[in-house]
């Protein structure tokens, strides 16, 4: 018996969560966790079903075969329950590093840490927890960028991460790059997109008197800041708060808010719809 984790979206018709039951059935599949959106707005369905299959995969792929070319399906199917290789990028502040390190070691997030990534020696990060991970130290500056996003590249198929955090990394992503990175990078903003976009979201919020701040766990495009949100969170402050205030209690929001989006992705739990996200928790 093994598990599997399969997700799909496809123009909303009828029949379609027929068909995929009555595929799984057809193989003795058991459905442990089903969920699905029809998004009358779009006029797309989305669809994330978790089931025990004692058959081989490769006979029910070769039966989806069919479901897929009637339904259009752009689908994954995935083990359930394998690690996923991540690489964690990050430049000065490495509380969200930090954090996602600590979660992975107890194993709260299943996950395997393939590699860090700064544009910051490792003296000027706490990497007490980084056991052993390797660390790449690549400086960026405005004329090498291309070559030092090329250097991050080489890391990523060389480690085979299917998943790219910037954990406060600090550097604009050129186009190229997040188009190549496209669905498989997540970013923290520390704000409540869609306010207080770009550098110093913080020092933003104060000058404008805010009663609350945020966080956002979004996936990059070479938009700034303007990619499918995955999640996100709110504390209240007040008018006593320093802009160091902001930041400090800022932290927590975006440690939590961060593993939340990973965790939800790592298992197949966040699908794209267009500019925006299909979420399908626990
Ligand atoms: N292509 C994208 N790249 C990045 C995104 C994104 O959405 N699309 N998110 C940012 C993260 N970010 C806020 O969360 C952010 C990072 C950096 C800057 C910025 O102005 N950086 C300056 C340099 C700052 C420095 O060197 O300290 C720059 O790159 O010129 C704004 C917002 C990560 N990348």
């Amino acid at each position: 018996m093994s598990d599997w984790i399969l997700t799909l979206s496809c123009d909303n018709r009828p029949g379609i969560v027929a068909a995929v039951a009555g595929r799984l059935a057809a193989l003795g599949g058991n459905i442990t966790e089903a969920h699905q959106f029809d998004d009358a707005m779009t006029g797309r369905f989305f669809m994330r079903v978790a089931f025990e299959l004692e058959a081989p995969v490769e006979a029910l792929e070769e039966g989806f075969a069919e479901d897929v070319a009637l339904f259009g399906f752009d689908w994954t199917l995935r083990p359930a329950g394998a690690p996923r290789r991540v690489l964690i990028l990050v430049s000065k502040f490495d509380h969200c590093m930090g954090d996602l390190l600590y979660r992975t070691r107890i194993g709260e997030l299943n996950m395997e840490v393939a590699g860090i990534v700064s544009n910051h020696p490792s003296e000027v990060l706490n990497l007490t927890l980084h056991n052993g991970i390797p660390y790449h130290h690549f400086p960026v500056t405005r004329e090498n960028r291309r070559e030092q996003e090329a250097r991050i590249k080489a890391v990523i198929e060389e480690t085979g991460a299917e998943l790219v955090v910037l954990a406060r990394y600090m550097q604009i992503l050129s186009d190229e790059f997040a188009e190549y990175l496209s669905g498989r990078c997540i970013n923290i903003h520390h704000s409540f997109l869609p306010g207080f976009k770009g550098a110093k979201p913080y020092h933003q919020a104060h000058e404008r008197g805010v009663k609350m701040i945020g966080a956002t766990a979004h996936y990059i495009t070479g938009d700034l800041d303007e990619g499918p949100i995955i999640s996100q969170d709110v504390e209240h402050v007040s008018h006593a708060d320093t802009p160091d205030d902001l930041v400090r209690k800022g932290r927590d929001i975006e440690r939590r808010v961060l593993a939340q989006a990973i965790a939800w992705h790592i298992e197949d739990r966040v699908l794209l719809n267009g500019s925006k996200t299909v979420v399908f928790p626990k």
